[in-house]
């Protein structure tokens, strides 16, 4: 068993929620590419840029595990959600995925995505906040602070380690 974790990101929102579920772990981040557009469309496409960034930290740091945390929007039901996914390669290079909590992209904002801007460019002109993705993140400020960007992505990690840590118990 392992005790390093590389997370293949330099976002606070990201790296704190790391911390905070593997507390015995020694965390270290780096640049890791996803992929996939900075803006991700799609369940489909925000799931391969967690993975990708999964496996480049594993494979970079051997003898560590990787995690990769995405985010994105959706369309279903005619409207946009955000989704995140999260990805985890362990040393052995067995993979786990698991998917965050998701919530509509407000009307106006989901235009702006359409025409081609980023997210958090759009959610700087609404909130007048330069840094958003690393605070409350765009799903904190659409549910009033009740969510946070870091809570949201630390039940992502928490279903990771659950998957990791089981597997080790039953095979299944
Ligand atoms: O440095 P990295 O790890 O890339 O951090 P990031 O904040 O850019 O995060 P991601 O690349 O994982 O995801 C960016 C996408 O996440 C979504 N997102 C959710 N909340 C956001 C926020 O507050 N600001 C920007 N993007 C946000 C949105 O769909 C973005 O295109
Ligand atoms: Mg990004």
């Amino acid at each position: 068993m392992t005790n390093k974790i590389v997370v293949g990101s330099y976002n606070q929102a990201k790296i704190n929620a790391v911390a905070s579920i593997f507390k015995d772990f020694h965390i270290k981040s780096q640049d890791a590419p996803s992929h996939v557009a900075s803006q991700p469309f799609s369940d489909q496409e925000t799931i391969q840029g967690a993975i990708n960034r999964a496996k480049y930290c594993q494979n970079s740091n051997k003898g560590a595990i990787g995690i990769g945390l995405e985010g994105g929007v959706m369309r279903l039901k005619n409207q946009l959600f955000l989704c995140n996914w999260g990805a985890l390669v362990d040393q052995e290079e067995q993979l786990y995925i698991a998917g965050g909590a998701r919530v509509p992209v407000p009307e106006k904002v989901a235009e702006a995505l359409e025409k081609g801007e980023e997210l958090g460019t759009v959610m700087r002109r609404y909130t007048g906040e330069l840094n958003v993705s690393q605070n409350a993140g765009a799903i904190g400020v659409f549910t009033n602070n009740m969510l946070s960007r870091q809570a949201m992505f630390e039940h992502v990690v928490i279903q990771l380690k659950g998957q990791y840590e089981i597997k080790n118990q039953i095979s299944w």
